[in-house]
């Protein structure tokens, strides 16, 4: 199954482009959708979850016209939205017997099963008593997971969801998650690199309401194999570098800041050659370096 977008255009009432032409073909397996806040990645979550009306443009999963049979698409979607709002003080495993006979499972015994499938599943099932607004930021992100599975779907859509988890939080969240894209289209969007380095094979970088980049993390990389450079500098003397160089980012190491810079021929003077990460294609592509 694919899910296919196609000139997919959203302006809100304020005149913001948040969605402009988009176009990106996604396959079964961890998709990352990459950009920095403000670039439309909610928009275009909202938009496939059924949540809000594009302008124009089409998006088909498998068979299912997304934009027009929202009821098929939410039979076949798991969602984990943002902001999950209020947490209840009830517990896991009631929340998860809700959720579920809203999602039409109504024989008790089969939704019993699928509940504690899904309560280990995200390792959950020995805090199944406890009330879901008592969870961690990292156990609340698993319960997400966990509603998001109800019904086995064919899509799921996670939204910007390892922001505050602590590093062990993380690799718990990331294991769960390759594990569920192995059977099916998981899009993940988020502001974090390090997130689809770690789990997507394909990718897109977002900006502007506009895709930058669609393809995998390897190709990405390859955009702008050996040309980026490294020098650490005086804070003083960034915006001269800013002016000669491509420069592509620059962070604080060891409390200096050190830049990576965009060069296709080799440079001297203190530079070394960096081997190129996504974060440098990320911000080499937002700053229409490459
Ligand atoms: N309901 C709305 N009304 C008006 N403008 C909106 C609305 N929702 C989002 N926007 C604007 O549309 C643009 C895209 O926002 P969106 O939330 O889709 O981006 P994002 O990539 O998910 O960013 P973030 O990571 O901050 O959530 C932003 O400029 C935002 O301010």
């Amino acid at each position: 199954m694919q899910l296919i977008i196609k000139n997919l255009n959203k302006q809100y009432g304020n005149g913001v482009h948040a969605l402009n032409n988009v176009d990106l073909t996604i396959d079964k397996g961890m998709f990352g959708l990459l950009g920095p806040n403000g670039a439309g990645k909610s928009s275009l979550m909202r938009t496939l979850a059924t949540l809000q009306n594009a302008d124009s443009g089409t998006a088909t999963l498998g068979d299912i016209d997304v934009l027009n049979n929202k009821d098929e698409v939410r039979k076949v979607l798991g969602y984990l939205p943002q902001e999950f709002g209020v947490y209840p003080r009830t517990s896991a495993t009631d929340l998860l017997h809700h959720l579920a006979i809203l999602k039409g499972f109504d024989k008790s015994n089969e939704r019993k099963e699928m509940v504690n499938y899904l309560l280990q599943k995200v390792n959950l099932f020995e805090h199944r008593k406890k009330a879901v607004s008592s969870y961690s930021g990292g156990m609340r992100q698993r319960f997400g997971i966990a509603q998001c599975l109800i019904g086995s779907p064919k899509l799921v859509i996670v939204d910007e969801p390892t922001a505050g988890l602590d590093p062990g939080e993380r690799n718990r969240f990331y294991n769960i998650l390759s594990e569920i894209g192995e059977q099916t289209i998981v899009i993940l969007s988020t502001h974090i690199v390090q997130d689809v380095r770690e789990l997507c094979t394909n990718m897109a970088i977002m900006d502007k309401g506009k895709v930058l980049y669609s393809g995998t993390t390897d190709e990405a990389l390859l955009q702008i194999k050996d040309r980026v450079y490294e020098k650490s500098v005086n804070k003083d003397e960034l915006p001269q570098y800013q002016s000669e160089f491509k420069v592509i980012s620059n962070k604080l190491v060891g409390g200096k800041p050190q830049i990576h810079v965009y060069s296709e021929t080799p440079l001297n003077s203190g530079f070394t050659q960096a081997e190129e990460t996504l974060e440098d294609v990320f911000f080499a592509k937002l700053n229409e370096l490459v």
